[in-house]
């Protein structure tokens, strides 16, 4: 196969992975969570990631989080070479330019502290000179108040209810204002009301705070809420849905739905299985360049496939 050269990215990229893989090994077996993946996010946007149990969603998140690091494959979050970080920058980088909320509320916050104190806390680790002390006590204002905790300032995590928990870590993952808020099913312990509420401090976040938002979850409502959702499959990206808003004569708006499959740089599709399955579709397929797209049919060639005089290539 031929090597293909690296991608190169727009500047207004959050974050990139190319080619992404990342392998476990442990009493002799072996696992490829990832195999190949490839992701970008553009700056600003708010992704929804899906995928089944075992697909690689997590050990993704873990990788964009500086928490793992990859076997092969580049990634790239907000001009950081996940790579190729020292001890030192990747302390940084997971103070200063990610955030992350984790599905198990109490895996986002200290027990012992506020509200007030858990959001101050991460800026204190920063540190911050002269002058730090009245910032980090307005950046907390400002997080309570735009995330609708203000009443909360003085409680202690066991005094909140589970989705109060959850805007409460989001505020926490924004202290330091992170270019990209990475989530690892934030909804996956509430009711859907709650969670309802708490996706929606997910975006008020990207919206007002422009912080680039990245969303595992297996809720439908979060997946069906966001303008672009990215499926995983066997560790690589499969397929995408758009969404976008559209306001007819009327001024009617409604929200129109596309989905998309991936192409990688060696041409390679992964096809829908439902589509594959409603034409019968499989092992091999006839494939037509027309004027404006390719065409995809049914094999319907005579005769066992590989005895075709032509079919040596
Ligand atoms: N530390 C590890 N050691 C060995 N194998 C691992 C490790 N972490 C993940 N895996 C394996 O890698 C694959 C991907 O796991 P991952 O947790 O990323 O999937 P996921 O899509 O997040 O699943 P879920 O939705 O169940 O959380 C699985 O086969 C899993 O068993």
């Amino acid at each position: 196969m031929e090597a293909a050269a690296p991608r190169r990215h727009a500047a207004g990229t959050a974050i990139a992975c190319d080619r992404l893989v990342r392998i476990f090994t442990g009493d002799g077996v072996e696992v490829q969570a990832l195999q190949g993946l490839e992701l970008t996010v553009a700056q600003g946007d708010l992704v929804a990631l899906v995928g089944a149990s075992g697909s690689g969603k997590s050990t993704l998140l873990n990788i964009l989080a500086g928490l793992d690091v990859p076997t092969a494959g580049t990634a790239t979050v907000g001009g950081y070479d996940l790579l190729e970080m020292s001890a030192r920058d990747r302390l940084r980088y997971r103070r200063e330019t990610v955030g992350f909320v984790w599905q198990q509320t109490a895996r986002n916050l200290l027990p012992f502290l506020t509200t007030a104190q858990n959001i101050a806390l991460p800026m204190q680790l920063k540190g911050g000179g002269r002058g730090a002390r009245a910032r980090h006590s307005a950046r907390v204002d400002g997080l309570l108040e735009a995330l609708e905790i203000g009443d909360l300032g003085g409680r202690r995590p066991a005094e909140l209810s589970g989705g109060q928990q959850q805007r409460v870590a989001i505020a926490v993952a924004m202290a330091n204002d992170p270019a990209v808020l990475l989530a690892d099913e934030p909804t996956g312990e509430l009711d859907s009301e709650t969670g309802a509420a708490v996706f929606e401090a997910f975006r008020t976040v990207n919206r007002e705070l422009g912080a680039t938002v990245v969303i595992v979850t297996h809720d439908p409502m979060v997946a069906g809420e966001v303008r672009r959702t990215v499926a995983i499959r066997d560790g690589r990206t499969s397929s995408e849905v758009l969404r976008r808003t559209v306001t007819d004569e009327d001024g009617t708006e409604s929200v129109s739905e596309r989905e998309y499959v991936m192409l990688d740089r060696t041409g390679r599709v992964q096809l829908p299985h439902k589509f594959l399955e409603a034409l019968g579709m499989e092992h091999r397929v006839a494939v037509d360049l027309a004027a404006d797209r390719i065409e995809v049919r049914r094999d319907d060639a005579e005769g066992p496939a590989g005895a075709e005089p032509d079919d040596a290539s």
